[in-house]
């Protein structure tokens, strides 16, 4: 039994000192507060609210896997993000989510992902189309479409016209944007109902369900056979040998969409800044892939078996997870470590401070991928880009191989040279690039 432990409290006063600064970055204020108060700090953000950050690996797996039925997300995810993309997978509970996870998770598999591969390839060759050689140019907007068509095209194959896929992107991109208004500026709340933003922003999203029924529609007019997402998941049945509802289907696409873009870009971006820092990894890179080419030209034989490219990606969300907090509250009073959680606390897992703690890997702040050379299972307990236990991400799987083949095509074309030798960081809802400037230069 362990003994009873208060948790350190931050003031409020201290919160209202640095809001400034909070609002541009709150990172160095939480690593502050982490190294001056522990891996478990109280941080008061009202009169009556608080908010438990977290950095403690344990205490993360206990909340997330051990114990997980003792918690839900957060309301920024199950209502704030809901009003725009509806209860899907990312932001249902209970058990419509446990019935959406069964029916969804075969769309998901290995094996089934191998169809997908093809389109994926196709889709980041022709975003590729757009970089030029010898200029400076900032890779994000590249690296952000081509997350986007990777997704419109593994789920609707060549079903969306170009300019449909372009006010999907639009609407998803608007709506995020002003979930993080109203996330970093609560006290606005009130005018940004009155002056009809969010109003606005919902007619847009249903704007894109009108043009997501349609292809859905289409889809099952048309009596073609594309082996793509959505047939997965026209085809999925519950237990009962019901399909899924059309509302909840397009609940499910705005869904994948939104947990699906972003933080594959982001990813992806950070991944070439640090290769561009580190030319010998592009080297290992490769030559990694050249050897692969000579013994196959399989997709799926790439993706598993490009054991360099995979480390970067691993090393690169290691010290720039996409989704860099995960949030949850107890239903039941809890304890950890000895410390007391009454009912409804808010728990923050800082995944950026957990894949830095000192305590748990050696020179943290370093880039060396040979760290995962035995695959990142061996830290499974210290290392979350993903997300862990029941409610880890589903698109996993999707998103390893979609970014070994968009790292190892692009290496295989060009050398990646950096304008600028830091790695610039806004981290919002997740963990953005900033001023992702890099030069290309042809290989022979
Ligand atoms: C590098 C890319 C990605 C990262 C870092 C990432 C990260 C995460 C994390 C941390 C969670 C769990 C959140 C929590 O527990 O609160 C999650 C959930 C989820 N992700 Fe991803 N994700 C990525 C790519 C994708 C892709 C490509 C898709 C789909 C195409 C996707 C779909 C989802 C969905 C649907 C959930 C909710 C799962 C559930 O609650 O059952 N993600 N993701």
């Amino acid at each position: 039994m362990s003994l009873k432990q208060n948790i350190p409290t931050v003031p409020l006063s201290r919160f209202i000192k640095h809001s400034l600064e909070i609002l541009k970055n709150p990172l160095p204020f939480h690593h502050k507060n982490f190294e001056e108060q522990g891996d478990v700090f109280k941080l008061k953000i009202g009169f009556k609210n608080s908010v438990v950050f977290i950095r403690d690996a344990a205490f993360a797996e206990y909340v997330l896997q051990k114990n997980q039925k003792n918690y839900t997300k957060s309301k920024i995810q199950t209502e704030d993000l809901v009003k725009y993309v509806g209860k899907g997978l990312l932001t249902s509970e209970g058990e419509h989510w446990k019935k959406q996870r069964k029916l969804i998770q075969p769309a998901f598999h290995k094996k089934q992902l191998a169809n997908l591969l093809e389109s994926i390839k196709n889709a980041i060759l022709l975003e590729y189309g757009k970089i030029t050689s010898n200029e400076v140019i900032d890779i994000f907007p590249i690296l952000n479409d081509l997350a986007f068509q990777t997704v419109v095209k593994s789920l609707f194959s060549s079903a969306a016209n170009q300019e449909d896929i372009n006010r999907l992107q639009y609407i998803t991109e608007q709506a995020q944007k002003m979930l993080v208004k109203e996330l970093r500026q609560p006290y606005l709340g009130w005018w940004f109902n009155l002056s009809g933003e969010i109003e606005k922003h919902i007619e847009l999203t249903n704007e894109a369900r009108q043009i997501l029924k349609r292809i859905v529609n289409e889809r099952r007019a048309s009596n073609i056979k594309a082996d793509d997402l959505l047939d997965m998941l026209l085809e999925a049945r519950y237990d009962d040998g019901n399909a899924m509802e059309e509302e909840q289907l397009i609940d499910e696409i705005l869904i994948l969409f939104t947990a699906g873009h972003e933080t594959t870009s982001n990813a992806l971006t950070i991944t070439m800044q640090l290769l561009a820092l580190h030319p010998e990894w592009q080297d290992k890179i490769y030559e990694e892939r050249l050897a692969l080419k000579s013994e196959s030209d399989d997709l799926m034989d790439l993706v598993t078996k490009s054991k360099v490219c995979q480390q970067v990606l691993e090393e690169a969300m290691r010290l720039y997870p996409p989704a860099y907090f995960i949030d949850r509250v107890n239903k039941a009073p809890d304890t950890f470590n000895g410390m007391d959680f009454e009912a409804g606390s808010n728990l923050l897992f800082s995944v950026y401070e957990i894949h830095r703690h000192p305590k748990l890997w050696d020179q943290p702040n370093e880039f060396l991928p040979e760290r995962f050379n035995e695959g990142g299972r061996k830290f499974s307990s210290q290392y979350f880009p993903f997300g862990a236990g029941p409610r880890k991400c589903i698109g996993n799987n999707f998103a390893m191989f979609e970014m070994i083949i968009a790292v190892s095509e692009l290496v295989s074309n060009y050398k990646m040279h950096p304008e600028f030798n830091t790695i610039d960081i806004t981290p919002l809802i997740t963990l953005k690039p900033k001023n992702a400037f890099l030069k290309f230069e042809k290989r022979n």
